[in-house]
């Protein structure tokens, strides 16, 4: 008796989003980017990202946040499955993504969605990518693609691609209040530009206080070093994230600032009870649409499961 050839079935994997602890802007390159460096840490707010064998590429999303992801070309897991089928032979894909991370919300929702989109390629399709490999791919379809598949807390140069290990220790409390609407990442950076017009802008440099706090594990140390050089930017274009910002730090944050480019505000708290604390004391004051908790270091990009069909 034969018996039917196996196909691969659908794998999921699940992908943080994250925060930027220090977000330094350096100047404007040749090639449209501005040098930067960033300690990102990846926080428990997730997408699910599901590929299946289909016989045409296409994409779906779901989720109380679906809302203003395109469901065409435009979308980054599209993008990333193509460049994956690309340069690995790979045939058509259907992806669906579940969203659990804010839209445009400078929490990296769309790298998410490549990022997982290609760790669940990996695995769909056989590859067997190593680290350099994946992330190379990534850095192809965004600046910060490469550390949603890292996750962890990790350093940021170069335009946001080129990564290095930071050691962090603890696990660290975040409150996150998240706007009406979305702030357009190059809309955000030509603000800065403009806003800094006539200023001379040095090489950015990682904040050796920052590296310091984040190994101790203690979040009174870490809150006083949270920096974005975007947040200028972020509130010229959304002046009401001003006091969203007050708002946090009035109700006990012990730090607060922009995620990224906006307008998403990361505020720090001391432990889970007072995440709830803030959260509620946010909400209740109308200033903000909604609020989530996380924590964070968490995993990159990792799969979750596979349908053996
Ligand atoms: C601001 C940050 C901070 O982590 O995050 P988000 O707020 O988007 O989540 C990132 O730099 C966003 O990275 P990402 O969203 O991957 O941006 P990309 O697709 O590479 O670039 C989109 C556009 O942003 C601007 N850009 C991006 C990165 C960079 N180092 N300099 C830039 O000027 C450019 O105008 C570029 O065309
Ligand atoms: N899979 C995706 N999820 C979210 N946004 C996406 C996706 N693919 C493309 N986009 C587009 O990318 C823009 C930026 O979204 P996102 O990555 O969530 O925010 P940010 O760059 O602020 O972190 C959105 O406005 C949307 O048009």
């Amino acid at each position: 008796m034969t018996s039917a050839p196996l196909v691969p079935g659908p794998v999921t994997a699940r992908v943080p989003a994250k925060v930027n602890l220090e977000l330094l802007v350096g100047p404007l390159r040749p090639d449209g980017y501005h040098a930067l460096s960033t300690v990102y840490q990846a926080v428990s707010l997730y997408d699910d990202v599901t590929v299946a064998e289909d016989e045409q590429w296409g994409v779906s999303v779901s989720g109380a946040l679906a809302g203003g992801v395109p469901t065409g070309e435009d979308n980054l897991a599209l993008r990333a499955a193509r460049l994956a089928a690309e340069r690995f032979d790979g045939t058509p894909v259907h992806v669906s993504i579940r969203k659990g991370i804010p839209v445009a919300g400078g929490m990296a929702g769309g790298s998410a969605d490549a990022a997982a989109t290609l760790v669940a390629l990996d695995q769909l399709w056989n590859l067997g990518l190593d680290r350099e490999e994946l992330e190379t791919a990534a850095a192809e379809l965004g600046s910060d693609v490469p550390f949603l598949v890292a996750g962890g807390t990790a350093m940021g140069s170069g335009r946001g691609e080129l990564l290095a290990p930071v050691l962090a220790r603890g696990t660290y409390h975040w409150v996150l209040a998240l706007a009406e609407g979305g702030l357009s990442t190059p809309a955000v950076y030509a603000e800065c530009d403009r806003l800094r017009h006539g200023v001379p802008v040095p090489e950015p440099v990682a904040t050796p206080a920052l590296m310091a706090a984040l190994r101790t594990g203690d979040p009174h140390e870490l809150a006083p070093q949270l920096v974005n050089d975007l947040q200028d930017a972020a509130v010229s274009l959304r002046p009401d994230l001003g006091d969203v910002l007050s708002s946090g730090m009035e109700y006990g944050a012990l730090g607060g600032v922009v995620s990224g480019s906006g307008p998403t505000v990361a505020f720090l708290v001391e432990n889970n009870e007072a995440g709830i604390d803030l959260a509620v004391a946010l909400t209740a004051s109308g200033v903000v649409r909604d609020v989530r908790r996380a924590s964070g270091p968490v995993h990159g990009a990792h799969v979750i499961h596979q349908r053996v069909d």
